[in-house]
């Protein structure tokens, strides 16, 4: 026992002994380096940095390194920030430092490797090996914090061909897959609210994350029609070669209709959320001439999704004259989607329209030609398959419960939106509560129409009456011309006019 504790306290002692050590090496380091800074000037640092890497280089004369700059000129360079996502994804234990970071509004910690550090990774059998490389700049510095980052990736000299041919697109790829995985959906807006750390403003669109956290299952819709979307959706997105094969922009059109409350916005952020693509809500009132619809569409990203709800409202206000300088000032509902066309045909790419309508039937029939809006979409009154999916959602509900057949026999007489039903669940979490809830609101409902009938056949009675009346009346006049025309007949006869 005293022994192991003698152990341990000359382990604790050579613990401590190796700590000092290693704590006066790098604070001589820390001093050479900052001597280094000091004393020599900047151009002949770069020299020396240079030669020394030059006689003490890392790498065998078999082995290759390639270079990874940060930035090319001013823009960033592609394979570097693939570099930066793609290493993430293969940290292993071998690495000893690591950076982790997250914003405020980021769900989950980001985890990356710190510089100089590196990573081997292993592609086909061969091993490829990844530096995280942080120095100085050579030509900027003498500017205070200039920096270069960059990464290094060495191989053995014979795998060249494999590296740039084979595994450098794979890295590609698996950074596309991963930005799509991570990507959050953002909805723009012009003139709205937006998000504190809002740095993916574009132009006048300010933007915040998508929060609507609604995907296809949790719809009340019924499940043939939200896989007719789906499929189409997928479709579409995979169909980039036809598109191009055929002359075709890249782009899809739905129109969604149906009463107030019935899903429509929320389908759309379901479209969103399935296919991660950012939404564009263009406020039609807030444009003013066809130069702003240009400004405004030019910034929109491909990837994505552009509503303009309340279709006919736009339409009523299709008319009017804007601005001042007439020839670039009338905007109209069908001048701007040949306009849309236009502009996408040139620049956009994976581009999805949705307009949406309380009233199909006050559509311009224009509009509705094939090609514009692929896709029409009824969002209809809720139907039982639509209330069980509410029912799940809001109350947990999988298992028949005993007011389920009775709200079943109901619901389609008693023309009730999703919105509404989902008020009437959401109001307790006990089951019996809120089903009861929903059965008082279908029977509310049902009278309601019920009364409305009766007015109507109360409406069309009072309209009998004064048709018979009008009638009767009608009769009367009738007669009475006709008599006088007999008169006149007669008069005419006689040859007299009156
Ligand atoms: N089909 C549905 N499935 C699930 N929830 C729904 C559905 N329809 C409506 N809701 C609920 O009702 C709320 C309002 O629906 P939503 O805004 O999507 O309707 P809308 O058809 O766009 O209405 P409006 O025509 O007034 O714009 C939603 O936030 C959601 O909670
Ligand atoms: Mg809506």
């Amino acid at each position: 026992m005293r022994m192991a504790s003698a152990y341990i306290s000359q382990f604790q002692m050579t613990g401590t002994s190796l700590f000092s050590t290693y704590a006066s090496l790098t604070g001589m380091l820390m001093l050479v380096r900052s001597m280094f800074n000091d004393l020599i000037p900047p151009e002949l640092r770069g020299f020396i940095v240079k030669a020394f890497r030059y006689l003490f280089k890392m790498t065998s004369p078999d082995q290759l390194t390639l270079i990874v700059d940060e930035r090319i000129g001013y823009n960033n360079n592609h394979v570097y920030e693939a570099a930066e996502a793609y290493l993430r994804t293969i940290i292993n234990p071998a690495v000893d430092r690591l950076k982790v970071s997250k914003t405020q509004r980021q769900k989950k910690f980001t985890v990356s490797i710190e510089k100089g550090e590196e990573i081997i990774d292993t592609y086909n059998g061969t091993n490829i090996t990844w530096r995280y490389v942080f120095e100085e700049s050579d030509k900027d510095s003498t500017r205070s914090g200039s920096a270069k980052y960059y990464f290094q990736i060495v191989f053995e000299k014979k795998f060249k061909d494999m590296v740039l041919g084979s595994y450098l697109p794979y890295v590609m790829d698996r950074f596309e897959q991963i930005k799509s995985e991570d990507k959050v959906v953002r909805l723009y807006t012009r003139g709205g609210n937006v998000d504190d750390d809002d740095d993916n403003a574009r132009g006048e669109w300010g933007s915040v994350r998508l929060e609507h956290p609604v995907t296809f299952d949790k719809l009340a819709m019924d499940p043939e029609q939200k896989k007719m979307i789906t499929d189409d959706l997928d479709r579409f997105v995979s169909r980039k070669e036809f598109y191009q094969r055929i002359g075709k922009v890249w782009k899809r059109g739905y129109l969604l209709y149906g009463p107030p409350g019935t899903g429509k916005s929320s389908l759309i952020a379901a479209m969103a959320n399935y296919l991660k693509f950012d939404i564009y809500d263009l406020e039609m009132s807030s444009i003013y001439s066809d130069s702003d619809l240009r400004r405004i569409l030019t910034s929109t990203t491909n990837r994505s999704i552009l509503i303009i709800e309340d279709i006919d409202c736009n339409a009523e206000v299709q008319d009017r004259e804007l601005g001042l300088d007439l020839s670039d000032s009338r905007l109209t509902l069908s001048g701007l989607l040949n306009f849309i066309d236009g502009l996408w045909s040139s620049c956009g790419d994976e581009r999805i329209i949705v307009f949406t309508t309380n009233h199909k039937e006050k559509i311009d029939p224009a509009l509705l030609r094939p090609g514009r809006m692929d896709v029409h979409i009824h969002m209809s009154y809720c139907t039982p398959t639509g209330f069980k999916i509410l029912a799940t959602n809001y109350l947990d509900l999988n298992d028949d419960h005993p007011l389920f057949g009775e709200i079943e026999r109901l619901i389609i007489p008693a023309k009730v939106t999703p919105a509404e039903v989902a008020e009437e669940l959401m109001r307790s979490e006990d089951p019996a509560i809120a089903l009861d809830g929903v059965l008082c609101l279908l029977n509310r409902k049902i009278t309601e129409q019920q009364k409305v009938e009766t007015k109507e056949s109360d409406v069309q009675k009072v309209c009998k009456i004064s048709e018979k009346e009008i009638k009767k009346v009608t009769v009367k006049n009738t007669a009475r011309r006709k008599d006088k025309g007999n008169k006149k007949k007669k008069n005419w006869s006689t040859g007299r006019v009156f």
